[in-house]
């Protein structure tokens, strides 16, 4: 049977869903979505030959069984709380939700309902990322630093530890569960500059520090410092580009996860990664938010 699907808001993240859906990856679970058409909060023309259509004739009709939310951040929640409670199944961009206890109770809906609710994370699917999870493989960690940069965001995206949760959920998949011991961040506002640091440490009690820098002119990167008993890592290493694309690969999971080829011990897994992750991030901002002057 086809998953008749629909990508809801057509932004970078949205029109790269639609191209996918498209063209799916040959011979993979890809091939079982079907787009029936796109949601947007603008009144749009075709885009990619695919036909908006609204909200509520998205969450009605019969032939639709998955969404893809791709709007910013901010409103992923309301969105995904709607489909789940049509009986669509849910893809949803990263971070799913602004907080940790709206991330649970939008997971126990899914179960409740027998629906597949999934969070993409194509940061983890990055050739740079697999090499680097490779060339620590066996290390033991002394302490370590992750420095991102980027661009400022639109508005709607949230606190930095939500809408970085990417670099977040890299040191988590790298050194396991981590507790915050301090968190701050400062702002300049009329300057669209913010700095946010989070202070980690892992269950073996090593500092891991995440800065979260954002300003006009900062290009998008990574800068890391990890320190183990017998070596150092001080750029990312570059990896093996891949033919198949990251949203690709995100699309392949979640096909698998809709075909059940995904065991309830990794999807077990994978949820609680995502939860403690939204769970570090929530104690960060409430951290930042009492140093704030
Ligand atoms: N860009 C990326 O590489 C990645 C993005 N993500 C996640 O994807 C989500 C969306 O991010 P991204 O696509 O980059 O954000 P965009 O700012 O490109 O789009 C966000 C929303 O803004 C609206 N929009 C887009 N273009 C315009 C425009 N010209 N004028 C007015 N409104 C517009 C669209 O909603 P509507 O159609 O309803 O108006 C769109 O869904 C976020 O959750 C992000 O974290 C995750 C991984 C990678
Ligand atoms: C050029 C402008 C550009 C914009 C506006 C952009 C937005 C953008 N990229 C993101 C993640 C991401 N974006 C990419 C990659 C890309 N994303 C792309 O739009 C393109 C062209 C690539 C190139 C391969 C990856 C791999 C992530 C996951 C997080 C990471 O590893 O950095 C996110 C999610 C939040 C975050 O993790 O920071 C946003 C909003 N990325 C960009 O590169
Ligand atoms: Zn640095």
């Amino acid at each position: 049977m086809m998953l008749g699907s629909v990508v809801v808001g057509i932004g970078i993240a949205g029109c790269v869903r639609m191209r996918d859906l498209l063209a799916p990856l040959p011979s993979s679970t890809a091939e079982k979505f079907s787009i029936r058409g796109f949601v947007s909060r603008r009144n749009l023309e075709d885009q990619q030959g695919v036909k908006q259509i609204s909200t509520t004739e998205a969450l009605s009709r019969d032939d639709i069984h998955a969404a893809f939310i791709c709007t910013e951040n901010t409103n992923h929640e309301e969105y995904i709380r709607q489909f789940l409670e049509a009986g669509k199944h849910v893809c949803v961009e990263y971070p799913m939700t602004l907080s940790y206890t709206s991330a649970v109770d939008l997971w126990n809906l899914a179960q409740q309902k027998g629906l597949v609710l999934h969070e993409e994370h194509i940061e983890l699917l990055t050739p740079d990322f697999k090499q680097l999870k490779k060339d620590i493989a066996g290390k033991t960690l002394e302490e370590g630093t992750l420095h991102f940069t980027g661009g400022s965001l639109k508005r709607n995206f949230g606190f930095p530890s939500f809408s970085g949760i990417a670099r977040l959920t890299w040191l988590v998949d790298l050194f396991g569960e981590l507790t915050v011991t301090a968190a701050s961040l400062v702002e300049e506002k009329e300057n669209k500059y913010m700095k946010m640091t989070a202070h980690l440490l892992t269950r073996q009690q090593k500092p891991l520090t995440w800065i979260e820098e954002r300003g006009p002119g900062l290009g998008r990167a990574k800068h890391i410092h990890l320190r183990f008993q017998d070596a150092s890592i001080t750029e990312l290493p570059a990896g093996q580009r891949e033919p198949v694309g990251l949203f690709m690969q995100d699309l392949v999971l979640f096909g698998r996860k809709l075909q059940g080829e995904v065991s309830a011990a990794e999807l077990q897994e994978e949820r609680s990664r995502i939860l403690h992750c939204l769970q570090l991030a929530d104690r960060i901002q409430q951290l930042s938010e009492n140093t704030q002057a």
